[in-house]
């Protein structure tokens, strides 16, 4: 089976080699940094869905694949402040493509108000923790929990959601 990754995102890509090799699903895997086509900072459960269906379709377009996987952070507004939300997609040609979102932890409200400003969170949590490329190693999970969850694991649970609903896989 070959699967596609459509990002270059190292905690992206590690994550789902991980979780099909931890389920024992045989494969070569390849990444290809996919558009999302939603906004830089998608703000909503529907938007961070979007870009993640996107990623894997435009995977399944342009890949040689036979399974596609889309992984998306974003923000959702709610009642109780802002938080961190992250979907998966995982798409076949012909099927219904599958979906599952990971953890949620809401943000302190000095980065929703410059996230509600229109900036990124990425380089906004590299300048909140002082350190370099949070988006490809621990997270904005990982910093807001001390490390108690990284991004690494948040995502490693979305591919669990998504290749458990794949049942003729474990046949
Ligand atoms: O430090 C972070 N920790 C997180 O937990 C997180 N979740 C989302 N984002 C940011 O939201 C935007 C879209 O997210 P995103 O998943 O589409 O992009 P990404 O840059 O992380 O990966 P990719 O586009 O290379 O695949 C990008 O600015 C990400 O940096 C995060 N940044």
């Amino acid at each position: 089976m070959k699967i596609a990754v459509g990002s270059k995102n190292p905690v992206k890509i590690k994550a789902v080699e991980y979780t099909l090799q931890e389920a024992r699903i045989q494969g070569s895997f390849m990444s290809i940094d996919a558009p999302s086509n939603v906004s830089e900072m998608p703000f909503s459960d529907e938007e961070t869905m979007q870009g993640a269906i996107n990623r894997a379709e435009y995977c399944l377009k342009h890949m040689e694949a036979d399974v596609a996987i889309g992984l998306e952070g974003g923000v959702m507004e709610t009642p109780f402040g802002l938080f961190l939300c992250n979907w998966g997609a995982l798409a076949e040609n012909g099927k219904t493509t599958l979906l599952a979102g990971g953890a949620r932890i809401k943000l302190p409200d000095e980065i929703a108000v410059n996230l509600r400003a229109g900036e990124e969170l990425g380089p906004l949590m590299d300048i909140y923790s002082r350190r370099e490329n949070v988006r490809s190693k621990e997270g904005a999970i990982g910093i807001f929990t001390n490390g108690m969850v990284n991004r690494d694991e948040l995502f490693i649970h979305i591919m669990k959601l998504l290749i458990g609903q794949k049942g003729d896989w474990f046949k």
